[in-house]
């Protein structure tokens, strides 16, 4: 399973979670988050990091240029679509940067927000889905209602984001099957500054439910 840590600022403790089994790190390029980081310093935090792990820039309705300059100087694998960007617009990021993972996410305020990932089948790579709040794009620490989404069958791979902890990551992987989790505050001290302590547990649980659940 995939597990992204997403929210990162501090070279020391990415670096400790991409050692602790992290297979992605995720850094928010959305400057009205606590949790922002500058391009130059996630292309510091990059260079020290593995080449195995996914290292993923978090945009909310960017422009081309500010994604493609990011992904440039900060040597970024993947691009994660937080905000209202349209099919087309991944078309276009997709002939732009063939060689990106392009990870499209869904606030999914009502069980009808689903049928919009239809129109994304093409031109994404990978889906997304948090909690919708009224006033914050993301890490908003609220949850989804696992059970609305046990019939949730995406045409692509996903990954469940939105209020996962170490101590509620168990319930939801019994409730379902994403092929990848995606944690921020559920894992950090304050926005921005990571518990490496409840990342190691969340890692260990996975470890333990994983094998329960595939024996
Ligand atoms: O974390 C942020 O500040 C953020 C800002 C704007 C867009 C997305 C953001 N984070 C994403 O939110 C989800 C869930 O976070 P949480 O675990 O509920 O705190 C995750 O995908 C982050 O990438």
């Amino acid at each position: 399973m995939r597990v992204k840590i997403c929210g990162l600022t501090q070279a020391q403790q990415a670096v400790a979670i991409a050692d602790l089994g992290a297979t992605a790190l995720g850094f928010i390029c959305v400057s009205s988050s606590p949790r922002y980081i500058e391009p130059q310093q996630i292309q510091h935090i990059c260079t020290q990091l593995p080449p195995s792990v996914d290292r993923i820039g978090v945009f909310v309705n960017a422009t081309l240029e500010q994604i493609k300059s990011t992904v440039t100087l900060g040597h970024l694998t993947g691009i994660q679509l937080h905000g209202n960007e349209d099919p087309l617009f991944c078309q276009i990021l997709r002939q732009n940067l063939p060689q990106i993972e392009l990870i499209k996410a869904f606030r999914v305020r009502t069980p009808e927000t689903l049928t919009q990932i239809a129109a994304y089948q093409t031109c994404v790579d990978t889906l997304l889905l948090d909690a919708y709040h009224p006033h914050q794009f993301g890490g908003t620490g609220h949850t989804l209602d696992w059970q609305d989404l046990k019939s949730f069958t995406p045409p692509l791979p996903w990954f469940l984001a939105g209020g996962l902890t170490p101590d509620n990551i168990e319930q939801a992987l019994q409730s379902l099957s994403p092929q990848g989790i995606d944690l921020s505050s559920g894992v950090e001290l304050q926005p921005g500054d990571k518990d490496l302590e409840k990342v190691r547990r969340l890692l260990q649980t996975l470890g333990r439910c994983t094998s329960n659940l595939n024996p």
